[in-house]
């Protein structure tokens, strides 16, 4: 990095100075080991030293088409160069993909995001060999480009309500696709509003007068040449959006518009050339693709975060202000214990998401490979977790990165901070791929399911059985988590005897269901929570860390269950054996003495740990976390780029404001 050879703020160098812990170690553990750091760092200065992939201008001069077309001139040539890349194709597509590498060239979105994560997978997942064989190499080459098409204008979350008709002709033996209404126009998916030229649909498909429910179609939507919808089709964009603008989301309408028979993937289901259906192993195989893209937001969502809180926490020891001992200089504001609360929560979530991501990972793996071999037992387990950690990361990862933009005053509200754009992506992921809350119930199903069958998967054993564990509840790590043990299993109980409450006064199971909804939710939660604290805790027990790395990162994983714990302590009044035993307010003294600790044991390593994160200064993307920490001249610099600046009376005084004054109102 040039700026390091040139100026580095004394406070941040102050910081860096007598790291009790090797940096390289953390990275090297983020990235998954040494070489996977050497192949990123290569990667980011293959692409990042194009000149061709920067911007001319700041995004947020241009408009909603420039930015478009800008977005896409850049995807176009990062594809290209995915051929010569260094680290290899797959890695570099990946690499591309996220919040990391891809969105600091791509800042707005990417316009291929939706083909390479869910049209090729859903191609891999839903197509038979035959179709894979006819579509993948086409999508791997960009010959097409394709979309996920699911949600419509009237239905996003209830995929049994979906409008769009697929019904087979045995004449012809093709389906017709028809959009009956305004609400059955499919609306939101990514690339479709301008890229995409081929789409997978999902659809109810009718066969000999019988809906058979949900299932994916191949669609191609816009001619291979000249780009214009096909006859029958009918697309557009949805409009400018809260963030990632340049997804093009878009609409679209089907008018009897016919594909062969061949073009329904038929991986689980088949319709044959007489109309007749042949049903799916799993009815719920048909959504594997939304499984997989839960599990990759999680990790995404996890970058996101490291992005805000690298920026904060820089800023936080560049920034001075206001009087911390009467006299004294102004301090750092990262002294005050204020902004500590604020900031080092999350530089630990940025740790517990990743750890528990990655045990998500390898359960997708595994899962995958044992559903390739018809054997669905992991299913269950697979969905109820990625739709709670799904649900989990994008939502505390939502709220931390609003902290961390409020963590910086005024200078955190504007555009070159990069706050509003990486709010703009993480909040996205708390409603798309399953809106959160729908999510949690799906979660509050499955522990239900297990906590009255008393079998399950995995994540939740904790569910079968008699609650195991010391029956009082002490300080130490383990003491906590079987804390967090507790709530969980006792929330399931509670949101069980609300069921069973209404069931008992006559309520219909569905009623029942939705009035204890604020309890199914909460032990929801609580389950989420619990895994990914004890993903965090198991995870320290194995590896072979060095001394000073385990203690700084023993610490974050102490700070961070209890801040959970105080911040979620409400929640223990649900679960009633512990306030008989006074545990609430005995135990919380104690504790809230130790985050206090905490905090003040973690503060003077703050800067280190972000920098251990090693983002680089095009992917923060951001005047206030540069690695130099020029915060003030760089803020100047931005502003200078303000079109407003570009002459010093701008032609509108003359045309409004020069009257106005003149006419003596
Ligand atoms: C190349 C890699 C790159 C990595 C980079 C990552 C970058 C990430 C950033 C990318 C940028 C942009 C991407 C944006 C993408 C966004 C795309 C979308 O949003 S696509 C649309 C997504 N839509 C949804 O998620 C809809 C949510 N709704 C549902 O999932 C379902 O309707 C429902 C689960 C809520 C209910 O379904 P329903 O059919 O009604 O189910 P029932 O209630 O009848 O039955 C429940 C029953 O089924 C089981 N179930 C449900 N879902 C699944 C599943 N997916 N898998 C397995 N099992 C499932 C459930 O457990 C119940 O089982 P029971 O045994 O009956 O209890
Ligand atoms: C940025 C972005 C990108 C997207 N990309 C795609 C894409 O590529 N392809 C695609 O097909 N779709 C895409 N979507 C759509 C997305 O998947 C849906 O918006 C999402 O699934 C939520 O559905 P909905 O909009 O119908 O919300 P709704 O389901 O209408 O939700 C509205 C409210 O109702 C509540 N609610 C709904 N059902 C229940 C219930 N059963 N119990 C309790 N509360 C309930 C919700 O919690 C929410 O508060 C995208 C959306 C966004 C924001």
């Amino acid at each position: 990095m040039s700026q390091k050879e040139t100026y580095e703020n004394p406070d941040l160098k102050k910081e860096r100075q007598n790291c009790p812990f090797n940096k390289e170690e953390i990275t090297n553990l983020l990235d998954g080991g040494k070489e996977k750091t050497a192949e990123r760092k290569q990667l980011e200065n293959y692409i990042l030293s194009d000149e061709q992939l920067k911007d001319a201008v700041p995004m947020e001069y241009l408009s909603h088409a420039d930015k478009y077309a800008e977005e896409l001139r850049k995807a176009c040539l990062l594809m290209h160069k995915l051929e010569n890349s260094p680290a290899g194709q797959v890695p570099t597509l990946r690499a591309l993909m996220g919040a990391g590498l891809g969105s600091a060239v791509l800042k707005e979105g990417n316009p291929l995001a939706l083909h390479y994560v869910m049209f090729i997978p859903a191609l891999m997942g839903q197509g038979t060999i035959d179709q894979q064989a006819k579509w993948l190499a086409k999508a791997y080459n960009l010959n097409i480009i394709g979309t996920y098409a699911q949600t419509e204008l009237g239905h996003g979350t209830f995929l049994r309500g979906l409008e769009t008709t697929a019904t087979y002709d045995p004449n012809t033996q093709e389906f017709v696709l028809e959009s009956p209404s305004l609400t059955a126009y499919k609306w939101w998916p990514g690339s479709l509003g301008k890229t995409a030229n081929y789409a997978v649909v999902m659809a109810q498909l009718y066969t000999k007068g019988k809906c058979e429910g949900t299932h994916p179609f191949m669609v191609q939507l816009r001619d291979e040449e000249t780009h214009e919808p096909l006859p029958g089709i009918v697309i557009g964009e949805i409009g400018p959006k809260l963030g990632m603008n340049t997804n093009d989301n878009g609409y679209l309408g089907f008018e009897k518009f016919r594909i062969p028979r061949d073009q329904l993937l038929m991986k689980h289901s088949q319709v044959l050339e007489d109309g007749t259906y042949v049903k799916p192993t799993n009815s719920k195989l048909s959504y594997a693709t939304m499984v997989f893209v839960r599990v990759v937001v999680c990790q995404d969502v996890t970058t996101n975060l490291r992005k805000a809180v690298t920026i904060a926490t820089r800023y936080s020891c560049v920034r001075r202000q206001s009087e911390l001992k009467p006299g004294d200089r102004e301090p750092q504001v990262m002294d005050y214990q204020a902004q500590q609360n604020k900031l080092l929560p999350p530089l630990a979530a940025t740790f517990a998401f990743q750890l528990a991501s990655d045990h998500l990972w390898n359960l997708y793996n595994t899962a995958n490979n044992n559903i390739e071999q018809g054997d669905l037992e992991l299913l269950p387990d697979l969905h109820g977790l990625s739709c709670a950690l799904k649900a989990l990361c994008s939502s505390e990862g939502a709220n931390f990165v609003e902290v961390c933009r409020q963590s910086c005053g005024g200078h955190g509200y504007m555009a070159c901070s990069n706050f509003p754009r990486i709010y703009g992506q993480v909040t996205a992921a708390e409603t798309y791929e399953g809106e959160n809350t729908v999510l949690w119930l799906q979660v509050a199903r499955y522990l239900v399911k297990t906590r009255k069958e008393q079998t399950g998967g995995l994540s939740v054993k904790y569910l079968i059985g008699e609650e195991k564990g010391p029956k009082t509840v002490d300080t130490t790590l383990e003491g906590i988590v079987h804390l967090y043990r507790r709530t969980a299993v006792g929330l399931v109980d509670v949101a069980i005897a609300e069921l069973e409450k209404s069931g008992r006064k006559g309520e219909a199971p569905h009623d029942a269901w939705n009035h204890a909804a604020v309890y199914l939710i909460k032990a929801a939660q609580a389950h989420a929570r619990l895994f990914v604290v004890e993903s965090f805790v198991n995870s320290l027990k194995v590896g072979n860390l060095s001394a000073p790395v385990r203690t700084v990162l023993s610490q974050l994983c102490e700070l961070f269950i209890i801040y959970w714990l105080l911040e979620r302590s409400g929640e223990l009044f649900f679960v009633r054996q512990f306030i008989k035993k006074r545990l609430v307010t005995v135990e919380f003294q104690v504790r809230t003495l130790l985050y206090v600790k905490l905090l003040a044991a973690i503060r003077p390593q703050a800067v280190n740990l972000v920098d251990s994160f090693d983002l680089r200064d095009e992917i923060l993307a951001s005047p206030l976390g540069c690695w130099d920490g020029n915060v003030y001249q760089r803020l100047f610099d931005e502003a200078a780029k303000s079109p407003l600046n570009q002459s010093s009376v701008h032609e509108s005084f003359h045309k409004y404001l020069k009257p106005l004054l003149k006419s003596n109102l």
